[in-house]
């Protein structure tokens, strides 16, 4: 999956919104990767777009060999019931009312085959792989389901096909913890099973368990994590999103010295009037390492 400079916007009567200002981003097959950030940075819409939902106004973006800006709205639809799972925010949003779990998976499958899809697995195979695969589940409806189990069959649901890509939009909200374990326990037997996983998230428990986080901030990527390490990005402009604590050090709209030095460390100074190193807060880039040291900043 490849983002180049992908840019959404919501056009609305007399103004426009700007969700996504150029969003550079690549993943890896078999990945699993939490997006992150604060509310209304362009999270979901990021995950609407992937999932062929919506189209970009600009830049590129593409699943597998897919070209999202160019594919044709049924190349789209086939994306979905072929390659890409989607769980929409909402777990109801996911599933039909009057079925069962074992029919709702079923469904789907349905769906898939008429695109071509064979050899999928049975549907207790897959509500197994999210922990409902007990009899008493297999006959429920989603209505006479907890919270959290309507929550993994909704991700049963989008799996009922073995996508390559599994899309989810904020799986945890309003679960208590045992029921955000058991998603999170499903999302990592997803990813074991080979399947790429981009969950958005607002719970730092899923980020944590994902093997990357991805910091979307004002419509970009802002940082990345990875082994609990924060990263700062370059982008293709040149420009860096620095970290929430950095911030508060060198607020928006601070001039900064910019100091290559010869170890591979660059420094950002404020270039207040008067202003040295010593007086100064000072930010550390390790050029080589390409991150920001935080634990570097040297307030005097
Ligand atoms: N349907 C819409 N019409 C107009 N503006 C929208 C629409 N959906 C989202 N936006 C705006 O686009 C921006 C990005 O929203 P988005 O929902 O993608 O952010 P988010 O990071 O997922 O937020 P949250 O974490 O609260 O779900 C916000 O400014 C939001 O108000």
């Amino acid at each position: 999956m490849t983002c180049r400079g992908l840019v959404y916007i919501y056009r609305l009567e007399g103004y426009d919104v700007v969700a996504l200002g150029g969003v550079d981003l690549d993943i890896t097959p078999g990945e699993s990767v939490a997006l992150i950030g604060p509310s209304g940075s362009g999270k979901s819409t990021l995950l609407s777009l992937l999932a062929g939902l919506i189209r970009p106004a600009a830049g590129r973006a593409a699943v597998d060999d897919i070209d999202l800006a160019k594919a044709s709205e049924g190349e789209l639809a086939r994306m979905r019931a072929t390659t890409v799972g989607v769980v929409l925010q909402g777990a109801e949003r996911n599933l039909l009312p009057y079925l069962t779990a074992e029919q709702n998976v079923r469904f789907a499958q349905r769906g898939s085959a008429a695109y071509g899809v064979a050899d999928m697995p049975s549907p207790r195979d897959v509500l197994s792989m999210v922990g409902l695969s007990i009899r008493t589940k297999l006959r429920q409806r989603p209505g006479q389901m907890s919270p959290g189990e309507r929550q993994r069959l909704a991700l049963a649901v989008a799996l009922a096909h073995r996508p390559g890509l599994l899309l989810v939009d904020e799986p945890t909200s309003q679960l208590d913890t045992t029921a955000r374990d058991e998603i999170i326990t499903a999302l990592e037997a997803v990813r074991r099973s080979g399947t790429t996983v981009i969950v958005v998230t607002h719970d730092p428990e899923v980020g944590a368990r994902m093997g990357r986080q991805v910091t979307i901030r004002d419509g970009r990527v802002g940082a990345e994590g990875q082994l609990g390490e924060e990263f700062a990005l370059v982008g293709r402009d040149g420009s860096v999103h620095l970290p929430p604590d950095v911030l508060t050090v060198l607020p928006p709209g601070t001039r900064l010295r910019v100091h290559p030095l010869e170890d591979g460390t660059v420094l950002l100074v404020p270039a207040r009037p008067g202003s040295t190193l010593q007086s100064q807060p000072t930010m550390r880039l390790n050029a080589d390492k390409g991150w920001f040291d935080t634990s570097e900043l040297e307030v005097s």
